[in-house]
């Protein structure tokens, strides 16, 4: 028995930090959504209790250390489970490039098990269980458009957002999350409007949308690696929409709305950075032009 789950990548359309909690995470307001940029993950099942991680990619640990065996362990003693699973990882998303492609590949584990094990478990309970293995993970287990409050694990789903391209741009290097949140001083950023992106997005008001997209880990970041500054210029010199960040970096994003433009972006861009890509939003099929 095998059954396959794709893991779509995510983007903070908005990211607002509020202050420093006791517990050395930071209480957080921000606006995700999935991008069809995705990893494949294949989960076959296995008679011996074992987990196996099979992966290609030289950045992806193939222990315990990777985010997806953690998943199936953890499925495994809260439910007292004794089959074994092997899980295959294609990787397409860039490692540590704050589009979260790590805590997608659990929560794909954590529904194709479900699913494979025939667990029953409804989404909230999954997410519930994604939240202990990492704060991005509850969002990845609903797999949509969302605002995520608490350490991110407190999720309100949102309708899609108005239709739209996505350009993204990953330099070289790789972030760490923690070291960010660790630099973040909130004394001197400036706060985006959450209330605004989600009233946009319930809106469907595309130009709204784009007005008020913000990430405060910018601070930190664009200051940290002028690559990643270079790049949000060059960005928005050639005709986005609106350009942000992703997370913590290095990912940074354009949106917008026609086509044509957003294979100018990525055409400029494919000169300065080796991972460009260009996608949709999820959900959007067609009438995009
Ligand atoms: C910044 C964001 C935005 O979506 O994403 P990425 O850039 O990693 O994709 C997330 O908040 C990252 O979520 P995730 O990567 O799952 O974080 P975790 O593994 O739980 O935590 C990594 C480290 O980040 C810090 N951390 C994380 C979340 C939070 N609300 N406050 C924090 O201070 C903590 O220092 C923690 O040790
Ligand atoms: N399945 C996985 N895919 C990618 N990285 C993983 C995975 N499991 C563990 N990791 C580790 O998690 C770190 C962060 O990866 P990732 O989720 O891609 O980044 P981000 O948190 O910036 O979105 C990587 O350095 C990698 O060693």
């Amino acid at each position: 028995m095998f059954v396959l789950e794709k893991a779509p990548a995510k983007i903070n359309l908005s990211l607002d930090v509020l202050y420093k909690r006791p517990d050395n995470y930071h209480e957080i307001e921000m606006v995700m959504t999935t991008i069809d940029l995705a990893d494949r993950i294949e989960l076959i099942g296995l008679d011996e209790d074992r987990i196996i991680i099979e992966s290609e990619n030289r950045f992806v640990p193939n222990d315990e250390r990777n985010l997806a065996y953690r998943a199936a362990r953890l499925l495994k003693t809260t439910l007292g489970i004794k089959q074994g699973v092997k899980i295959k990882i294609e990787k397409y998303i860039p490692v540590a490039a704050g589009l979260a492609g790590g805590s997608s590949d659990a929560a794909a584990t954590l529904r194709g098990l479900n699913r494979l094990w025939s667990l029953g478990l409804t989404t909230s309970q999954l997410a519930e269980l994604g939240s202990k293995i990492g704060s991005d993970v509850s969002f990845c287990v609903y797999n949509s458009t969302a605002v995520a409050r608490g350490r991110g694990e407190r999720i309100t789903e949102l309708k899609a957002p108005p239709a739209c391209w996505v350009v993204l741009a990953k330099p070289v290097m790789g972030v760490s999350t923690q070291t960010v949140y660790q630099k973040l001083k909130l004394e001197n950023v400036s706060h985006p409007d959450t209330t605004g992106m989600i009233e946009a997005i319930k809106q469907s008001d595309y130009e709204a949308m784009c007005e008020r997209i913000g990430n405060v880990l910018e601070s930190v970041t664009l200051k940290e690696y002028p690559e990643v500054l270079q790049i949000k210029k060059l960005m928005e010199q050639s005709g986005a929409d609106a350009v942000l960040m992703s997370g913590s970096g290095p990912t940074v994003f354009s949106i917008v709305r026609q086509e044509s433009r957003a294979y100018r972006i990525y055409n400029s861009l494919r000169g300065f950075c080796n991972e460009v890509y260009m996608v949709r939003m999820l959900g959007y099929h067609q009438n995009l032009d």
